[in-house]
């Protein structure tokens, strides 16, 4: 049978202390409740005893009932001044009200002397009677070992008494803490042996082993997973390893991991096509933009783009896959590029519906118009819309849904008033002359405005479509104002949104271009749902 992994989940406490990530209770609140329906083993809330959003959350995740996650309350040793009973830590601890205390205390015997400034003798007490006085309050006690790793390296009789100290005090889980990040793999092994035998020698008493490590040296997740393959049946980390400094082992590669290559069991393992959804979530709820080359559950984390690459994973995915996008809610995706080749055409033309074959001389003809136009400063990657138009019209099927005759943008400045934009267009709709003026921010909005106003009573469908971002990107190797621009637009409607790409030396040409893409694609699209 499978050895079953602990997973406890720090991302509310320790992914917490990463710069410019931050959650209101609200928040917590909602990642706790997916960590559970996920099926996180611990869930560790926050330190009480740290400040009033800490204690508001406790208060409020009284009313939560969580299926199967236990929630756990952080905080140190007692002071070495006040006995449990009168430590407000201890205390906060206690009137957290969880069913999972986690206590941390020092196991460097230059942190005892230098940040605690007491003597070695006193950590230990510390550590013992911290944990002892908890004991029998509450359901289950966990223990870190805060610089486990340095400790050992620094004095290693010392750094195996203070866990010795945990393990007398009622400690259930000892975690092997790389408060520092620093440690590399390949010193684990032989710490984690002579941690295992120590504690085979303390007693009959089973301990279970945890890691909670750091990513300073960039090994979070490989010391996590080394520390599992050793027999650590507990580890912790974070969603998408937030945490102090460089952050913590990030729990969306752990997971994978253990399951689908290591052979592990966790309960996480029954809903794990949750995980990109998690991922996600966790983001939007900080307001922080996902990271697209995030390992499993980054967008780019199964995107292929290499025209080999493409050919290959279309007759065999495992050829450039290390597993299955979808074991983790993920999804394959092919990009279009100047690396693209006959592979990506086809597989994009199907995506379209559009009926091109492998031998139709058409596919070298898209290509070698995609490369032409890459070479020019477009890129398509994140604007399929305008790869779906550049097909079309180069295989002959491009409609023209309007013709413009021109248009003016003009900036006013008044004293004391913000500036505004006009733009005035004249364009024709089946022969007919449509003349239409607009107001607008700046020339683009303005631009946009006077667009859908001159088409709306021809095309009602674009009442629907709004414009949610705008990119400009100057492109390298031109010089100053004279340099061309890649302007990007994503819009979207009631169904679904679509990236649109324009170039130009003029931003507004680029504009322009980009805009009318978007129109063009969801006009052609609207015309395809109709039929
Ligand atoms: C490895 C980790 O990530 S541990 C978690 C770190 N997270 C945090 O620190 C976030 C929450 N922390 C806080 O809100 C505050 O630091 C508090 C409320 C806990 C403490 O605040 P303060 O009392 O003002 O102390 P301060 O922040 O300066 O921390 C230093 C104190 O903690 C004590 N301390 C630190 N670690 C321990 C420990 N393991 N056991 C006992 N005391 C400890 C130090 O001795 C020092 O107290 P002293 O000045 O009386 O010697
Ligand atoms: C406990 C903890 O967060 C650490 O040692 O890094």
């Amino acid at each position: 049978m499978a050895r079953v992994i602990q997973l406890y989940d720090t991302t509310l406490r320790d992914g917490t202390q990463a710069e410019n990530f931050n959650l209101s209770v609200d928040d917590k609140i909602k990642v706790c409740r997916q960590l559970d329906r996920i099926g996180i083993d611990f869930i560790e809330g926050g330190w009480p005893g740290s400040n009033p959003l800490a204690v508001a959350f406790f208060e409020r995740m009284r009313n939560v009932e969580l299926q199967h996650a236990k929630l756990t309350a952080f905080g140190s040793t007692r002071h070495f001044q006040k006995p449990p009973e009168a430590d407000g830590n201890i205390q906060a601890l206690l009137a957290a009200k969880t069913p999972a205390i986690t206590i941390f205390g020092k196991s460097w015997d230059i942190h005892v002397i230098d940040a605690l400034r007491i003597e070695l003798e006193d950590n230990l007490k510390i550590i013992e009677d911290s944990l002892a006085y908890l004991r029998p309050r509450v359901q289950h006690l966990i223990y870190d070992a805060e610089h486990f790793f340095d400790g050992f390296k620094n004095n290693r009789e010392y750094c195996l008494a203070t866990i010795g100290k945990a393990i007398k005090g009622g400690a259930e889980t000892v975690v092997l803490c790389d408060t520092n990040g620093g440690t590399l793999p390949h010193e684990i092994p032989e710490i984690m042996q002579r941690v295992q035998q120590f504690c085979s020698e303390q007693g009959a008493r089973a301990i279970r082993l945890g890691i909670h490590a750091h990513n300073d040296s960039e090994t979070a997740v490989a010391n996590a997973l080394m520390g599992v393959h050793l027999g650590a049946n507990h580890v912790q980390g974070t969603i998408n390893g937030f945490g102090e400094r460089c952050g913590n082992a990030n729990l969306t590669s752990i997971i994978p991991a253990l399951i689908f290559k290591m052979g592990l069991e966790c309960k996480v393992g029954k809903r794990i096509d949750q995980l990109y959804t998690t991922a996600r979530m966790v983001n939007e709820l900080a307001n922080l933009p996902h990271n697209r080359y995030q390992p499993y559950v980054g967008e780019s984390a199964f995107a292929h783009k290499g025209g080999v690459h493409i050919s290959a994973v279309q007759r065999n995915p495992m050829t450039y896959e290390h597993i299955a996008p979808e074991k983790v809610g993920n999804i394959r995706r092919v990009l279009v590029s100047d690396q693209s080749g006959k592979a990506n055409i086809l597989l994009k033309a199907q995506k379209y519906g559009l009926d091109v074959h492998q031998d139709d001389a058409m596919v070298a003809s898209i290509v070698a118009e995609l490369k032409r136009l890459e070479n020019s400063g477009y890129q398509f990657e994140a604007a399929e819309a305008s790869f779906e138009l550049l097909m079309r019209r180069t295989m002959g099927l491009h409609r023209d849904f309007f013709q413009l005759e021109t248009f003016r943008v003009i900036h006013h400045t008044f004293d004391q008033h913000p500036p505004v934009t006009e733009a005035t267009i004249r364009l024709y709709v089946d022969g007919k002359e449509v003349h239409t003026a607009s107001m607008g921010d700046g020339p683009v909005n303005a631009l946009d405005r006077a667009l859908r106003k001159a088409l709306t009573r021809f095309y009602p469908g674009l009442e629907d479509m709004e414009l949610v971002d705008y990119k400009v990107r100057v492109l390298t190797g031109e010089h100053g104002t004279g340099a061309k621009v890649r302007v990007l637009v994503e819009t979207k409607d009631l169904e679904k949104s679509w990236g649109t790409v324009g170039v130009s030396v003029n931003i507004i040409e680029a504009s322009w271009l980009a805009l009318v893409d978007s129109i063009n694609y969801k006009l052609i699209k609207d015309e395809k749902n109709n039929h």
